[in-house]
């Protein structure tokens, strides 16, 4: 687009317009026979393909194509541009420097939307589609009740949507519906999130300082999941060439202290991804879960922590039938994760952990569901040399040994560990402080297996009893029963 700001003169106009036709007509011809011979050195198919990348180098505007969606229909409003403004409210990136601020007399809080002219670029299945809010001023003439004409200034509104023509199909069956659908979701949030300003989740601010390199986990594994992350984060194309959506997810099971949830921290600090902690117990119902799904950024990970012990999950899972949306069902979340979550967001990582993973919904634990699972458990040799190395800045002592034994001989946490390292600032005294710690743990446990084995003894004792009672029992019924059936017959 050019604006003509100054005319010249009509010859001057007449001699540039015949220079120009003569060289068009020059270009033209060249192009002709560069065309001709590139027809009979290059097969069809490849041909094809090199006109379509010159194009897109080029910027041609014959390969992409624009979507207009209208601020108004006529007279009503278009719902589509509505949907449009308000799914770009969540896909502002740092880099728009203009932005519009609004707040109606009666909202809460302000709305931020793009301005006009902002560009938004959104990915979705390796689509790159370009938003751009477009205001236009026109000049209108209205005449009042006297007859006077009046001119006013009319701002007209369109969003517009551009991308690759090749994937028009795709955009407005896949894309456009899904982009009506989040909008739909966030709307109702909004109204939720005014109502219950606690809201459900919390954005965690990552501070936690735990990092792979502190975390005391099997070498083997800490590496199997550090290249299953950075394997996923590079496996965009691969996503979308298999159909699958862009997430993953990891189910963390073991006991209390063993480093579940500051593995979670570590991957987080790893891909500098946002977290989102998931209160499950303050949910109600699946609409209210989907609601705090969409409004969840990419590059996030979703944290569902102790799944087992989400009550009101398993119970009413239990019921084994789907009540719909108005009560929150695990068969629900797992739908919208694989649904519309995934299908509208990107690199999302969903997390679970549990201490009993035997008391899991098999629903989770198919094949599928959760990528990878991941056993923390005990304080193992290795471990220990992190923690002593994070902790106390100690790479050896000579109580090391000592204490690796007795590491694999008693059933301590990291976090145990952890804690008696932390107990003087002088290494030599917290290693002492662990090593008595570790006998202690020791002597506990022989004691309680040789009570335990005293007990098992005597459940034995008692069990035999009850299996010959039971026994004794049986062969009365069953002679009871074939006296019943003699006398019957
Ligand atoms: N594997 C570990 N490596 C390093 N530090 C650990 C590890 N496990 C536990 N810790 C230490 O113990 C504290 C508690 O661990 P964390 O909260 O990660 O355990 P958890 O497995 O999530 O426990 P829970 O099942 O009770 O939630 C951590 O803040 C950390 O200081
Ligand atoms: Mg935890």
């Amino acid at each position: 687009m050019f604006s003509v700001s100054n005319m010249p003169s009509t010859t001057s106009v007449l001699s540039t317009y015949t220079t120009f036709a003569a060289s068009a007509m020059l270009v033209k011809t060249v192009l002709n026979e560069v065309q001709n011979l590139t027809n009979q050195l290059i097969p069809q198919q490849l041909r094809e393909k090199i006109l379509t990348k010159l194009g897109d180098l080029m910027g041609n505007s014959s390969s992409q194509m624009t979507l207009v969606i209208d601020e108004n229909n006529g007279l009503s409003i278009n719902e589509m541009f509505e949907a449009s403004e308000i799914y770009l409210r969540t896909k502002i990136s740092p880099s728009v420097l203009r932005l519009k601020v609004s707040k109606a007399p009666h909202d809460k809080t302000f709305s931020i939307t793009i301005n006009k002219g902002e560009k938004i670029i959104d990915t979705f299945e390796d689509i790159e589609v370009i938003w751009q809010m477009i205001c236009t001023e026109t000049q209108k003439t209205t005449s009042d009740y006297d007859g006077y004409l009046n001119s006013e200034k009319v701002e007209r509104r369109s969003i517009e949507l551009s991308f690759h023509k090749k994937y028009k199909e795709k955009v407005l069956s896949t894309y456009l519906p899904c982009v009506l659908e989040m909008s739909k979701t966030i709307k109702e949030e909004d109204k939720v999130l005014k109502l219950q300003p606690l809201g459900h989740y919390e954005n965690v601010n990552l501070d936690h300082p735990s990092t792979f390199d502190t975390l005391a986990m099997d070498p083997t594994l800490k590496k199997e999941l550090m290249d299953d992350l950075d394997r996923f984060i590079k496996r965009r194309k691969f996503y979308k060439r298999v159909g699958k959506a862009w997430k993953r997810g990891y189910l963390l099971h073991g006991p209390p202290g063993t480093g579940k949830s500051s593995l979670i921290a570590a991957m987080a600090n790893y891909l500098k991804f946002d977290i989102y902690d998931l209160e499950l117990t303050s949910l109600q119902s699946n609409s209210e879960l989907k609601r705090l799904l969409v409004s969840t950024a990419n590059r996030s990970i979703l944290v569902i922590e102790d799944i087992d012990c989400s009550s009101n999950f398993q119970n009413r899972e239990a019921g084994g039938y789907d009540q719909g949306d108005s009560q929150l069902t695990l068969s629900g979340l797992l739908n919208f994760i694989d649904g519309l979550w995934s299908c509208c967001g990107d690199e999302r990582i969903i997390v679970f952990t549990t201490n009993h993973k035997d008391r899991l919904d098999p629903a989770l634990l198919r094949p599928g569901r959760m990528d990878m699972h991941i056993h923390m458990s005990y304080c193992t040799p290795s471990g220990f040399k992190i923690l002593a190395c994070n902790y106390l800045g100690l790479t050896d002592h000579s109580l090391f040994t000592e204490i690796e034994k007795l590491i694999t001989e008693v059933e301590v946490t990291p976090a145990e560990v952890a804690e008696e390292l932390m107990k003087s600032e002088e290494a030599d005294v917290a290693v002492k402080g662990l090593v008595k710690y570790l006998h202690m743990k020791k002597t506990e446990h022989v004691k309680a297996d040789t009570e335990g084995e005293k007990e098992v003894r005597a459940e034995d004792k008692e069990s035999e009893e009850v299996k010959v009672e039971a026994e004794t029992k049986g062969r009365k019924t069953n002679k009871r029963k074939a006296r019943r059936g003699r006398s019957r017959r």
